[in-house]
């Protein structure tokens, strides 16, 4: 069966339905009812982490998936499906896109990108490989590696890029990125307005993924709170 996922998603927005454990929402029946609000919205994909949300989402919604599963080990930093183990595990849901930490930091027992990519084409030869960059860099080399699509989601959250935001200069960073990618660009982290979203769009990014700024209700509240306390 061909992967369709990026006919689906071209100039569309894709919701982010995530809580982690230390996170008010985290449920899998309460990420399956986000996802059943953003695709009652108009969301045609969904980004979600785990195998049990993503197959609670898949239940519920029957939306094409980029799917994740965020694990922090002792011998790395890399926490977006960082091993072969997690790769296998989202690709086994059937999800259309698996996606990754492409960072260029070292990944637990050392295992290298390079070799996972090549398991995943043997193993998964219809899913999509989404690569979430931090870097010019790290785009370069998700693309030396083949991936399908190339993420912004770890801009502003690596050593190198703490601090920066995706809309910093007019979105520069972004531009930057679509001038050198050769494949489907997904704007991706800190895209907190429907404003942004429409705009990386207009730049010429394939899609753009938003999370927090729709089902995240801490990080939403905090920021009315703040307004009105300051
Ligand atoms: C850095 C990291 O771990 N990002 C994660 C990646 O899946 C999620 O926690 C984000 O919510 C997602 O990228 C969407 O971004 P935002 O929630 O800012 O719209």
């Amino acid at each position: 069966m061909k992967n369709k996922f990026l006919k689906i998603v071209k100039g569309k927005l894709v919701v982010s339905c995530q809580a982690l454990s230390n996170e008010p929402l985290h449920s899998s029946f309460i990420m399956s009812r986000m996802a059943r609000a953003a695709k009652q919205a108009g969301s045609v994909a969904i980004r979600c982490n785990s195998v049990v949300d993503i197959q609670a989402i898949q239940d519920e919604t029957h939306l094409p998936i980029i799917g994740l599963n965020k694990v922090d080990y002792d011998d790395s930093p890399v926490y977006i499906t960082p091993t072969m183990k997690e790769m296998r595990a989202v690709a086994s849901t059937g999800a259309e896109v698996v996606a990754c930490d492409v960072t260029g930091q070292v990944r637990p027992h050392g295992e290298k990108l390079a070799d996972i990519v090549a398991q995943m084409r043997k193993e998964f030869p219809d899913t999509l490989l989404m690569a979430d960059t931090a870097t010019i860099e790290n785009v370069h080399e998700a693309m030396d590696l083949g991936f399908d699509i190339i993420g912004t989601t770890m801009h502003g959250y690596t050593p190198d890029t703490e601090g920066m935001n995706i809309a910093d200069n007019d979105f520069s960073y972004l531009k930057e990125v679509l001038k050198v990618a050769d494949r489907p660009v997904i704007a991706e982290g800190k895209v907190d307005t429907p404003e942004k979203a429409r705009y990386c769009i207009d730049l010429g990014c394939h899609a753009v993924v938003v999370g927090g700024a729709i089902t995240r209700p801490l990080e939403i509240a905090t920021k009315f709170i703040d307004a009105v306390n300051a």
